[in-house]
Parts: structure tokens; C-alpha cells; sequence
């Protein structure tokens, strides 16, 4: 090998920044270098099988895929060896010197410099290989793809700080082996009991043996005790294993093993089906999000097997959007071999399937929140806005994700989303036929709005709706259980349903005796609002905003031009409370121009209150500073 085929290669500058922050907020949890690196020579070995149901060649002669550890005291070194599908020089440096994730400059970005909390975002990006570097202070990476000539083969090599060297080198079997030069003080890793343990407890049952050298009775050629690998490890794939023979550990062991994440799953759900199908599927319900979880192009779904067989990650046509948090393995008899992703797109088999996971899920979760509300309130908390996806994309379940749904309340606790729609149905006031709420930017904004005075007298709770989709997702949900949702900010308060004959009529006499004012408001607002009404709706506030019941309110018409959407300019009509002394005022004020200027604070205000923001903010200020000057006279 001449030394000019070694170069010297700069990482990504993500890269870097992702290795300085694993070895920082890490340490406390280094020994999960040995899962990742084992779980990728196990990935390796799956696809070699994948890519070897075409090209048998692929196996050279050797089809008993295998990981072997070793290690070397005196050198300080542990190496990972795997026989599975290896890398060309291409694959190297595209796989080992940037991170392909979509979405990695904003996850870097998230990162806070506290060691506690990025560690645990780090847990939720997947660390993988760069985790050698934990332990290692220098990483030797030795790799020939499958089917590639041996003197084809890469070695890479760092000491994960700004660049990595690559070299042609001589590899007789394809694969991978990665040496870890242990950084000082890491030498406990350098040690049969401690990698046999690891391997026990973080790789038992993935499906590859792990094997470990192992003294035997008798000496090699040089008169030291002869070693002969031993597989260490199930070697069993955990999905394949009958329920009883696993402890939850096992299942939790396997969920990082598949999902790269580093937080212990919430619950499982492992089924044998046979019958008109044939699978098995162990599908988990992470406890925390992805980082990734609002990134359209993140990745999603689950490993599928075909009879054992990896086939391929992120199959995604298993599960719908909205439960795009799940993870885990499908393996299915009835699917053939040849499988590929426009092949599971027009699937009959695979609709089935398809129904049956998401039964399973929700499901689950239906049990969940019954017998674990704590539990199920961690769930919401980290999903809930991803399942509020439900109604519109599977309209099927409707009902049954409706049921999982949580909002705050005009009844609950805070900005916490704890209240079903059957605990709210069991609490409607008599007489009650709608489901009312209300959106808003934020908790503060919604349930301070004017628009709940009315309800808030009566007792009648209104849910509080904050999220991003919640408004699409009433619009698709539209009732439940035969009681439609009832936007209170848009058209006018249905008195018909909710107050007695007394309010009725003195409905009509507020309308009949404020007719003058109610003319002189529309004059002076002309343009601005579609119309202007006496309202019983208000007890402490002056005036409000109203849509028209089936335009679009505020808050979505906020979301959508922050999307650059072009919005056409809203009919609104002003409800003033002909109770509030600032309107008594206004009807008695004889100056046209004062009672314009006070007008239109009073509107401005009614903006505000919605969250709207004003078109001439400064010719409020100007108008409400007049007034305030006008009153310290
Ligand atoms: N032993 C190996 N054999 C072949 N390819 C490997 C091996 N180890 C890593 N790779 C390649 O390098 C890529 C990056 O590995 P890395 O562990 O950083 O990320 P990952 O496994 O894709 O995802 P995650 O971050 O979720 O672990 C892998 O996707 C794979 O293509």
C-alpha cells in the first residue's frame, strides 16, 4: 500500500459538533458504545441476508452470519467484528463522516449546553457509531462491502476530533472491524467478564450470535492457554420467542436495540397472529418524542421481516401518520420475499395487517387511559397533538380516537390536557347540546378571552384548544357522540339552547333599546366590521369579536398567514354588553367625534382581547393616551 492512497478527510461540521456533545453529556452512560456498535453489525448481517435472496454469491462461501468481541489488555483495545454486508470507501465516508438525518441542524440547535438535558436529547436523536468515541480516543474502522474484490477494502480512522484518514487496504473477509483504542481509565473494557455481561444484558436477543473467546482446556501453538469463541448471547430474535420466556427487561433491551432511542419504551404489544393472516408483530410506544416527530421527512414506520428475514426499515405503509410515534418489527409469513416498498403500497394483505396494528394501538391506549390515567397523561402529553391528526386521516376510527383525546378546560387544571370528551358529556349542564370551545395561541390567551364570560356565569365548561392542529381537527371530528362542537367565538350565542324565557326577552328589550347605539357604532365603524350587535354573551368586559359561524376564526386565520398563506380580510361583528359602564358611557356621549374616538379604542380593544394584532397600533396608543390625559384633568 503506497502512502499516497491515505487521505485525510474533515468532518461535517455537525459531526463534530454532535461528537464533542456525546462525549460530554455521555459519560455517565458510556457503556452503551458495545449496544450501538453490536447493533449495527447486527443491522449489517440483515442486510446482507436481504441482499443475498438475489445474489448468493454475496456470501462468499460463508453464510453463518456472526459478531465476534475481542479484546487485548496489554493493547487497551476492543474490537467488533461482523461478516454482514460491509462498506465500500463511497459508503464510509458518506456513512462515517456526516450525519444523514434530516433535520440534524435543528436538533443541534435545540441542544442547551446542560449536560442532564442534552444527554437526553441526545437519547432521543439515536447516538450510533460516533458513540465508540466515548471510550476510544482513537477508532480504526476496517470494512469491504460484500462481493467487492479484497483488495478493495477501506480502513478509516479517527480520533474523533476535526478529521478522519482513509486508506485502501487488504481485507480477506467481507464486513466490518472496529478497533476502539480505549482512552485511559477506560480500560475495564478490556476485559472478558465485563464485554460478556454487556453483551448479556444489552444484546441477548437480538437474532446474529455474539461470540466472546473463551479459554479452553488446552494450549494454542505457543504454549498459552488455547482461546475458541463462545456465542455469548440468545441469538434468538426476541420477536420469535414465546411471551413467557421474556421479562420486561428483555423487551426493553430490544426496543433500543430497535429504535435507537434511549429512553425505556412506555408499553408493548407483542401478538402471534395465525389465521387468514399469518405475522407477528411486537410494536412499542416510545415515553418520549423523537426530536423529530413534526419533521415531514423524518422517518417513520416499522423493520419488516418476511419470514425472519430482514427486509427493510421504516416499511411505513403499516401505520398511519398519526401513530407515526410507534416503533418496532413486523414479521410477516404471507408476504413474499421480493417485497418492495411500491409493492406494500397496493397490498391487500397489507391493508389488513395495517387495520389489525392499528386496532392493537389504539387499543392499548384505550386500556391505558382506563387503568393507568397516569401513565396514559405521559402519553398525551408527549402525542396527544400527533393523535389530534386522527380524525382527519382515518375517519374509520374516528370515534375510538375521539375517545383518547384530552383538553384543558374551563374546568381543569391549568394548561394541562386532562379532560376526555366523556368526562366533559357527563358534566354538560341540562339542556346542553353542544360541545363548546374555544382556539386560542396559548392557554392564557384562550381562557382569559371575553367571549367565555357568558358561559363561565352559567357553569357551562368550554374546552380550551392551544395546539397548532386543533381547529382542523374539530372541523373533521365534528360531533361526538351525537353532540356537535360549537366554536363560541363564531355566530351568534345560541340563547335558544342555553338561557331561560327571562334572559330571552330581555334580549330582545337590551336589542330594542340600544337600536340608536347600535345604529351610531355601525356608522362610525363602517368598513370595519360586517355588523355591530347588543350581546347578553359579555358580564365583564365591554365588547367582542365575533366570526360568522362558519368562517374561519382568529386563531386559524393567525396560523395560516404565518404559513404565508394570502387570507381574504374577515367579516367580523362587533358584540358590545350594553351592561359594561364604558358602553352606558358611550351611548350617553353626545360629542360625534369623542363618541368615534371611544368607538374605536373599544374595538381595538376587542381586537386585542382575541389576540388579533392591530393594524395601526400606533393610532391606538395615540387615541388611548388622549383619553388618559382627558381623565387626569
Ligand atoms: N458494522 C457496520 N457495517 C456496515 N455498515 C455500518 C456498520 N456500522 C455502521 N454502518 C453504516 O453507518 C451508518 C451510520 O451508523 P450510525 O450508527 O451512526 O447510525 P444509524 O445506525 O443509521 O442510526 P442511529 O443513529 O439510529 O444508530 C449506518 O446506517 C450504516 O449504513
Amino acid at each position: 500500500m503506497t502512502a499516497a492512497s491515505k487521505e485525510t478527510l474533515g468532518f461535517k461540521t455537525e459531526v463534530k459538533q454532535l461528537l464533542h456533545l456525546m462525549i460530554h453529556s455521555l459519560y455517565s452512560n458510556k457503556e452503551i458504545f458495545l449496544r450501538e456498535l453490536v447493533s449495527n453489525a447486527s443491522d449489517a448481517c440483515d442486510k446482507l441476508r436481504f441482499e443475498a435472496l438475489k445474489n448468493d454469491a454475496l456470501y462468499e462461501g460463508n453464510g453463518d452470519l456472526a459478531v465476534h468481541i475481542d479484546f487485548d489488555a496489554e493493547a487497551r483495545t476492543v474490537t467488533i467484528e461482523d461478516n454482514g454486508i460491509g462498506m465500500n470507501r463511497d459508503d464510509v465516508v458518506n456513512h462515517l463522516g456526516t450525519i444523514a438525518k434530516s433535520g440534524t441542524a435543528e436538533f443541534l440547535s435545540q441542544l442547551s449546553g446542560d449536560q442532564a438535558k442534552d444527554s437526553q436529547l441526545i437519547g432521543q436523536f439515536g447516538v450510533g457509531f460516533y458513540s465508540a468515541f466515548i471510550v476510544a480516543d482513537k477508532v480504526t474502522v476496517e470494512t469491504r462491502r460484500a462481493g467487492d474484490a479484497a483488495d478493495s477494502a477501506t480502513r478509516w480512522e479517527s480520533a474523533g476530533e476535526g478529521d478522519f484518514t482513509l486508506e485502501s487496504i487488504d481485507k480477506a473477509e467481507r464486513g466490518t472491524r472496529i478497533t476502539l483504542h480505549l482512552k485511559d481509565g477506560e480500560e475495564e473494557f478490556a476485559d472478558n467478564f465485563r464485554l460478556r455481561s454487556l453483551i448479556k444484558k444489552y444484546s441477548d436477543h437480538i437474532a446474529v450470535p455474539v461470540y466472546l473467546p473463551q479459554e479452553v482446556d488446552a494450549e494454542d501453538d505457543d504454549g498459552d492457554k488455547k482461546k475458541v469463541p463462545e456465542a455469548v448471547n440468545e441469538a434468538k430474535a426476541l420477536w420469535t420467542c414465546a411471551k413467557s420466556e421474556l421479562s420486561d427487561d428483555d423487551y426493553k433491551e430490544f426496543y433500543k436495540h430497535v429504535s435507537h432511542d434511549w429512553n425505556e419504551p412506555l408499553t408493548w404489544m407483542h401478538n402471534r397472529v395465525e389465521g387468514k393472516l399469518d405475522y407477528t408483530s411486537l410494536l412499542y410506544i416510545p415515553s418520549k418524542a423523537p426530536f423529530d416527530m413534526w419533521n415531514r421527512e423524518a422517518t417513520r414506520g416499522l423493520k419488516l421481516y418476511v419470514q425472519r428475514v430482514f427486509i427493510m426499515d421504516d416499511a411505513e405503509q403499516f401505520l398511519p401518520m398519526y401513530l407515526r410515534f410507534v416503533k418496532g418489527v413486523l414479521d410477516s409469513n404471507d408476504l413474499s420475499l421480493n417485497v418492495s416498498r411500491e409493492i406494500l403500497q397496493q397490498d391487500k394483505q397489507v391493508d389488513s395487517m395495517r387495520s389489525a396494528l392499528i386496532k392493537r394501538v389504539l387499543d392499548t391506549l384505550t386500556k391505558m387511559a382506563k387503568n393507568e390515567p397516569e401513565q396514559y397523561q405521559n402519553f398525551w402529553n408527549e402525542f396527544g397533538e400527533v393523535v389530534k391528526e386522527g380524525p382527519a386521516e382515518d375517519f374509520a376510527n374516528k370515534e375510538k380516537i375521539a375517545k383518547l383525546f384530552r383538553f384543558a378546560t374551563t374546568q381543569s387544571d391549568g394548561e394541562t390536557q386532562s379532560v376526555a370528551l366523556e368526562d366533559y358529556l357527563a358534566r354538560m349542564r341540562e339542556g346542553q347540546k353542544k360541545i363548546y370551545y374555544i382556539t386560542g395561541d396559548n392557554h392564557a390567551a384562550a381562557s382569559s378571552s371575553p367571549h367565555l364570560e357568558y358561559f363561565k356565569n352559567k357553569g357551562i365548561e368550554v374546552l380550551l384548544l392551544t395546539d397548532r392542529v386543533d381547529e382542523w381537527m374539530v372541523s373533521h371530528l365534528n360531533e361526538f357522540d351525537g353532540k356537535v362542537f360549537q366554536d363560541v367565538t363564531k355566530g351568534e350565542l345560541d340563547l335558544d339552547e342555553l338561557a331561560d324565557e327571562t334572559e330571552k326577552s330581555q334580549q330582545k328589550e337590551l336589542e330594542e333599546s340600544h337600536k340608536d347605539l347600535v345604529e351610531r357604532l355601525q356608522k362610525v365603524l363602517e368598513g370595519q366590521v360586517k355588523e355591530v350587535r347588543v350581546t347578553s354573551r359579555l358580564t365583564d368586559s365591554p365588547a367582542c369579536l365575533v366570526v360568522g359561524q362558519y368562517d374561519m376564526g382568529g386563531h386559524m386565520r393567525r396560523l395560516m398567514e404565518a404559513a404565508g398563506q394570502q387570507m381574504p380580510e374577515a367579516e367580523v361583528s362587533l358584540e358590545v354588553n350594553p351592561g359594561h359602564p364604558l358602553i352606558a358611557r358611550l351611548d350617553q356621549e353626545q360629542d360625534e367625534d369623542r363618541f368615534s374616538e371611544l368607538a374605536q379604542v373599544i374595538h381595538a380593544q376587542a381586537q386585542l382581547a382575541e389576540g388579533s394584532q392591530l393594524k395601526q397600533p400606533a393610532e391606538y396608543v395615540a387615541k388611548l393616551n388622549k383619553l388618559l390625559l382627558e381623565l387626569m384633568k
